[in-house]
């Protein structure tokens, strides 16, 4: 038994010139939920997509559950695609219990477990609606029990949180963490940071068809330096404080705030202390994964501008 149930190596896929993926590689434990993130278009439907051999990547090779061949473990997988689509005239227990059918379960049992599904996402009331009379985030929640109904061991949900009110979007948290209680593997792609920061084991960030990041959420947030501020207990002399505090600090009322490195922390604690302005207030606090995300996503998009002008100048002066 592999102890990753997805690994991606070298993926890359072209369409017409445009490379709409790039080398992307990356590996998901089993039993982990592991976020694709990146801003649109930046390639993460086409790599879900070629993971699990939906379609054929140009180059690179994926493995699911240790094999080569995806077609062998489809009745172990579960996929929300990006095109959410159900039959109009099905009501939502049939609908999910058909797409269970496609992957195996038997019919009645498909039932029973919607059933199940819906009591316990409180959305019982809709069981016997029809999917037409449905509005488009129910229809979508209904789809997203639909794919994982047969209990798979990896689930891939392409954008699952878009389009959801706040609290379907709870709901479905709940659910990502329930299927990984019972054994199951998550992979999902959002741009929606929250849920990723809440969720995530592992995240990889793909940004203009690579990946640019691959680690923990803790490790995505270490890119960027602790935001600081504080507030001496006495009001003393700007000038003085300034002497204690990085050359980044800016005054505010009777605060300042700065940014400062993660080993710089206990120093800076010291330097306070040792100065004897005291402490009125103070607070540590990491950047959020957002913060990360839009750093990394920021850093590749000025290289690519950078590029682009090179090209422009080496074009004017040839
Ligand atoms: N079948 C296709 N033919 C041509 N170009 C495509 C095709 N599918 C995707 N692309 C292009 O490839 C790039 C990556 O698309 P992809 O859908 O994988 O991105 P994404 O990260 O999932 O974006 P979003 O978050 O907007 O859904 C985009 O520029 C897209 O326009």
């Amino acid at each position: 038994m592999s102890d990753f149930s997805v690994e991606a190596n070298g993926l890359t896929k072209y369409f017409g010139n445009f490379k709409a993926v790039d080398n992307v590689s990356l590996a998901v434990p089993a039993g982990s939920i592991y976020g694709v993130l990146g801003p649109n278009g930046a390639g993460k439907t086409t790599s879900l997509r070629m993971m699990l051999g939906i379609i054929d990547p140009d180059e690179g090779t994926s493995r699911l559950f240790g094999g080569l061949k995806p077609q062998s473990v489809r009745g172990r997988i579960g996929y929300l695609p990006e095109e959410r689509g159900l039959y109009p005239g099905m009501k939502a227990r049939e609908a999910i219990a058909f797409m269970g059918a496609l992957r195996g379960l038997d019919w009645s049992e498909g039932r029973r477990r919607a059933a199940a599904f819906m009591a316990e996402l409180g959305l019982e009331r809709v069981i016997d609606e029809k999917i037409r009379k449905m509005s488009k985030g129910m229809a979508q929640m209904v789809q997203l029990i639909g794919s994982i109904v047969h209990a798979p061991d990896l689930i891939v949900l392409d954008e699952p949180f878009s389009g959801l009110d706040p609290v379907n979007q709870e709901r479905l948290e709940m659910l990502v963490r329930r299927e990984q209680a019972r054994g199951a593997t998550i992979l999902f792609s959002t741009h929606v940071m929250a849920h990723a920061e809440r969720l995530c084991d592992r995240i990889a960030v793909i940004a203009r068809s690579a990946r640019r990041f691959e680690g923990t959420v803790d490790e995505a947030r270490a890119l960027l330096p602790m935001q600081v501020r504080y507030t001496p207990r006495e009001s003393v002399d700007a000038a003085a404080i300034a002497t204690c505090l990085p050359t980044n600090a800016e005054h505010s009322g009777d605060a300042w705030h700065f940014t400062i490195d993660d080993k710089h922390v206990e120093p800076l604690l010291a330097r306070i202390t040792a100065s004897g302005h005291g402490v009125s207030g103070l607070s540590i606090s990491r950047p959020a994964l957002h913060d990360a995300f839009v750093h990394i996503v920021r850093q590749v998009d000025a290289g690519f501008d950078a590029d682009a002008t090179g090209d422009a100048i080496e074009e004017a002066s040839a």
